[in-house]
């Protein structure tokens, strides 16, 4: 109740503020740690809905506790109210639609100027315990954007379409019977902008982001404390999950074991928990655990979640860790190409065209620099004549680049060239034998 009211008090207020009302005041009330708006006693806000008129005043009633005999004398204490007036024939409105659209903007006004955050789960020092909570957090600043974040702008539209259809997707998730979240696996080499696009998400949707340090996690008990504590409307991030924890090696050797080839992706999914309890009693923290966390029973018990892993290593991960349905979006972070760079060009050195694109087009497409690299050579290091000498030192950068690409496959060559004979000889070997023994 006293959140419905909160959320009142928000919607009134941001009407205030439309209709510049100076009558509010911000109160903290007994026993709350938050700040309320107030209407004095007897002041009114006037609103509109669907053509019919409503008028809010404020209500205070004051109980004075001490006559009821009691020798201990106490404050009297006051008990605050709204009272809404409108016209008898707007009383269908009110109850169907009305009451619901005030509390429901009021939320969501409250979500909008709600302040970030990013927790993570490092262990805790042991006076941490008194905060009754498995996260720390802090306040989340970070100035990255889907406007600054530099990839094909197709696939940029996409990624923000899907998260659109995720935050509008609460009738749709209940319908089809399926957890309301969504997993996202960002994949590429170094410096491509992963955690660059994990902050631009956050910033799109307002979103707490929970980022999780496996190697912090003792067992899959705790990971579930953990998954129990995540609010709804967050990212859950795990970075560089190939290399968290080892849940992908000693499975394989379990796998090995196996004498059955489970082959089809949800028998796989089903034999995870078979190949772990292997070594269950070994390892505490389980690639079933993992599973779990993602999409078990426990993870619906929160809704407009993102769950999203990093890895520069797609190859190295479990195929059941990112199967479709857990991982529903794959990503590729790659490396710059001549649109990407266009978006670094607009935020470094705020220009749209230059003569030099010309020459950074071609060599953009053949050469892998990653948008870190590129990004570095665009940061202007002094004013006069600055953008030329940047665009001047990508080109160097990016014939460096090819240069050394160019050294490298040479040097492959020639040591397959030195290594043909010597695998042929091999072979000649091998061949001979075999004649031998079947003469
Ligand atoms: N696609 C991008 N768009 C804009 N800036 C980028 C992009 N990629 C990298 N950067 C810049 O490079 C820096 C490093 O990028 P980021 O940390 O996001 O890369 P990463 O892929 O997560 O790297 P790693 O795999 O090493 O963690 C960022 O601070 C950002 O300024």
């Amino acid at each position: 109740m006293n959140q419905v009211y909160r959320h009142v008090d928000t919607y009134l207020f941001s009407k205030s503020v439309d209709t510049g009302a100076k009558y509010l005041k911000v109160e903290k009330p007994k026993n709350s740690k938050s700040f309320c708006v107030m209407l004095d006693e007897g002041e009114e806000i006037i609103d509109e809905f669907e053509g019919a008129t409503f008028c809010w005043r404020s209500h205070i009633e004051t109980f004075d506790d001490n006559s009821q005999g009691s020798k201990k004398k106490t404050q009297p204490s006051q008990k605050k109210s709204y009272i809404i007036t409108f016209n008898k024939q707007h009383r269908e409105i009110v109850i169907g639609k009305y009451l619901k659209h005030v509390i429901e903007e009021g939320r969501a006004i409250e979500f909008k100027n709600k302040k970030q955050k990013i927790y993570c789960n490092d262990r805790m020092p042991s006076w941490w315990a008194c905060y009754n909570s498995m996260w720390k957090h802090i306040n989340f600043e970070h100035p990255a954007t889907f406007d600054t974040l530099a990839m094909d702008p197709k696939k940029k539209a996409e990624i923000i379409d899907d998260l659109i259809a995720l935050t509008n997707g609460k009738d749709y998730y209940s319908k089809v019977g399926k957890a309301w979240k969504r997993g996202y696996l960002l994949y590429g080499p170094p410096g491509t902008g992963k955690s660059t696009m994990i902050a631009a998400i956050a910033n799109y949707l307002n979103y707490d982001i929970y980022d999780l340090e496996l190697t912090s996690v003792k067992d899959n008990l705790e990971l579930k404390k953990l998954l129990m504590e995540i609010t709804s409307k967050s990212i859950i991030v795990i970075e560089d999950i190939d290399c968290s924890v080892d849940l992908t090696g000693k499975r394989k050797k379990a796998k090995k074991n196996k004498k059955k080839d489970d082959s089809d992706s949800d028998s796989d999914s089903d034999s995870d928990s078979d190949s772990d309890s292997d070594y269950e009693g070994k390892k505490k923290l389980t690639l079933s655990g993992l599973l779990n966390f993602i999409d078990g029973i426990w993870s619906a018990c929160g809704e407009e979640r993102i769950i999203i892993f990093t890895t520069n290593h797609v190859d190295k991960l479990d195929p059941a860790l990112i199967r479709r349905g857990r991982m529903d979006m794959h990503i590729e972070m790659s490396y710059c190409r001549y649109e990407a760079f266009k978006v670094l060009a607009k935020n470094y050195l705020g220009i749209d065209t230059h003569p030099l694109f010309q020459e950074i087009q071609p060599l953009l497409e053949e050469v892998n620099l990653s948008p870190c690299d590129v990004a570095e050579t665009l940061i202007l290091k002094n004013t006069s004549g600055g953008i030329e000498i940047c665009l001047n030192n990508l080109i160097l950068a990016l014939k460096d680049s090819k240069e050394k690409a160019i050294q490298e496959a040479r040097e492959k060559e020639k040591q397959d060239s030195e290594e043909k004979p010597k695998k042929n000889k091999k072979l000649k070997k091998i061949y001979g034998r075999f004649k031998k023994l079947f003469r």
